[in-house]
């Protein structure tokens, strides 16, 4: 059947039928260099895990859900951790509804450059709502590691995000994760948390921080 795009969100059919409005929901990945940004998002979007390569800039994975009232596309990007494409992908922070930052559980200083990372976020999103996870990978190094399940979810705490850990090469709680980002903030229509107001409501409502 022969479709139609009204704007960003309705599609109407040739038979005049207005089946469900699709919302675009960027989603931007950031966090330190080899942490598994870019197998989480591979994980998610190709349900499979494989060994990859830095990332050069940005990269860029698209992934349609559909739920009972509407799809969401999900718009995920994928930066580098490598110092020098920071002022590359901070461009691409721009119209992200949510953020994954995310660390490595078994290196603590990914943990501890989280706070840098957040701080990038902070500037391109003053004005602006977003969703931020915190997200601890690797759980499948269990014996490795150095970031305790606590202290992700106190430092989340601190700061008003919410707190998952994963394994994209388990495939633990990846796929929650990005429902987490539209689905769990009250309404994914307007699933937004202003980094103003670090404990408000709507972020204890959701997820596990
Ligand atoms: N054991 C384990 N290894 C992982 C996991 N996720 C990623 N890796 C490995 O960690 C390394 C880095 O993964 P990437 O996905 O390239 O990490 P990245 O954060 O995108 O790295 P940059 O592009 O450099 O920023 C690779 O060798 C992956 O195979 C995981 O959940 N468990």
């Amino acid at each position: 059947m022969a479709q139609r795009k009204m704007g960003k969100e309705m599609t109407v059919t040739s038979d005049g039928y207005h089946s469900k409005p699709t919302y675009v929901y960027k989603v931007v990945l950031l966090g330190s260099m080899a942490v598994g940004k870019s197998s989480l998002a591979f994980r998610y979007a190709k349900n499979s895990f494989r060994e990859t390569m830095p990332t050069v800039g940005c990269s860029f994975f698209k992934q349609m859900i559909h739920l009972e009232t509407a799809n969401i596309m999900f718009e995920i990007w994928d930066t580098a951790g490598q110092e020098k494409y920071h002022s590359i992908c901070h461009l691409y922070y721009r119209g992200a509804r949510a953020a994954l930052l995310v660390y490595d559980i078994s290196r603590k200083e990914t943990f501890n450059r989280a706070k840098l990372w957040l701080r990038e976020l902070e500037k391109d999103f003053l004005h602006d709502e977003i969703v931020i996870i915190l997200v601890g990978n690797k759980t499948d190094l269990a014996t490795e590691r150095e970031v305790t399940s606590e202290e992700g979810k106190e430092f989340a705490r601190s700061k008003g995000l919410l707190h998952a850990e994963t394994s994209a090469k388990s495939n633990h709680q990846v796929t929650d994760v990005f429902m987490t980002m539209p689905v769990q903030s009250q309404s994914w229509k307007k699933s937004r948390v202003d980094l103003r107001a670090p404990n408000s409501n709507q972020i204890k409502k959701c997820c596990k921080s």
